[in-house]
């Protein structure tokens, strides 16, 4: 059995992912009004990235997910750092989270009546939107220049330097088109990594990505890779979420993971999140039942979710309250 799986049976049928990790960054004071986005902590404030790691662990996350979402090498680069540095800092986000997971196990295994399991740490890479800070993530245009190759050569050094730092899984966060999806796929063949990976979509309107290609054509894409363990969305809007696993479960075999954002848009030029749309009255925990019937195998949160949201979907998944 694959780590995944063998995690997922443990937790009961369906594993607890973590909430937004930047946006509890920020909640713990952390200024992440930069180009970095939420690695620029690793910086200067890593203890504050371990920090967030332990509220997600204690709220009873089954996967937590590094900080380096939008850690790269160029970007470090930019800010002065030599190379060596810069992929300290990608191995760094990894020891972190790996610190606290093995940290809060050895507390937890102090206890008499053990109710957590022992956590996963995916390591977190996010598209070449992010990097590109422009708002490219949620709209999936690279511009005419764009390439499969360009694409490989952007995440390959960060991959193999992640992959190398141990990690328990790969986790490929909000890719918004097709072409990066394959630019993937085909990278993590190339490079034999043997870490098993996640990949997971972002959309805009719950029935594309958000370049507005089809989940069903990237889905045949993963399909087709061994390497991809768990495919998946996550920062959507909570209320896309129940379709998209339905046209998933159409489209793949593998083990999905669903962890949207709040409902809260993200206005990628002025670089602030907009109001949520109405979400009717269910609660977040409400409609996370509804995702794990829906055939869900791993479920968490994304932007402007915090632990209590991961508290609460916990609760409502496994009966029990993480604390
Ligand atoms: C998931 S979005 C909110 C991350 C931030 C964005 N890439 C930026 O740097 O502006
Ligand atoms: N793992 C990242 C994803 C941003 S979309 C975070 O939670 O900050
Ligand atoms: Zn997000």
């Amino acid at each position: 059995m694959g780590a995944v799986e063998e995690l997922v049976a443990r937790a009961g049928g369906c594993a607890v992912i973590d909430g937004g990790f930047a946006t509890q960054l920020e909640a713990l004071g952390a200024d992440i009004n930069d180009p970095l986005w939420s690695a620029a902590c690793l910086i200067a404030r890593s203890h504050l990235v371990k920090e967030v790691h332990m509220q997600y662990l204690e709220a009873g996350a089954d996967v937590i997910i590094s900080s380096s979402y939008q850690a790269t090498i160029p970007g470090f680069l930019a800010r002065g750092m030599s190379l060596d540095e810069a992929e300290d800092l990608l191995r760094t986000s990894v020891k972190l989270a790996l610190e606290a997971r093995d940290e809060f196990w050895k507390s937890t295994l102090r206890k008499s009546k053990p109710i957590y399991n022992r956590a996963l740490v995916a390591a977190s890479i996010g598209s070449y939107g992010a990097y590109l800070a422009d708002g490219s993530e949620y709209s999936g245009s690279y511009g005419a220049d764009i390439t499969i190759e360009k694409l490989k050569d952007f995440h390959r050094r960060r991959l193999q330097v992640l992959a190398g730092a141990g990690p328990d899984l790969i986790a490929f966060e909000a890719i918004p088109n097709k072409m990066e999806a394959q630019a993937l796929v085909e990278l993590l063949d190339e490079e034999n990594i043997q870490v098993p990976s996640w990949i997971c979509f972002s959309s805009v309107d719950g029935k594309h990505l958000c370049s507005g290609e089809s989940f069903a054509d990237c889905l045949q894409i993963l399909n087709a890779s061994e390497k991809v363990a768990v495919v998946g969305v996550n920062c959507t809007p909570p209320q896309f979420i129940e379709g998209i696993i339905g046209e998933f479960r159409k489209q793949t075999k593998k083990a999905i993971a669903v962890y949207p954002n709040s409902g809260e848009v993200w206005d990628g030029r002025a670089k602030r999140w907009l109001p949520a749309e109405c979400l009717g009255h269910k609660s977040f925990d409400a409609l996370a039942k509804r995702w794990q019937e829906a055939g869900a195998s791993l479920i968490g949160g994304c932007c402007r979710t915090t632990p209590s949201t991961i508290r609460a979907v916990s609760k409502v998944l496994k009966g029990r309250t993480g604390h």
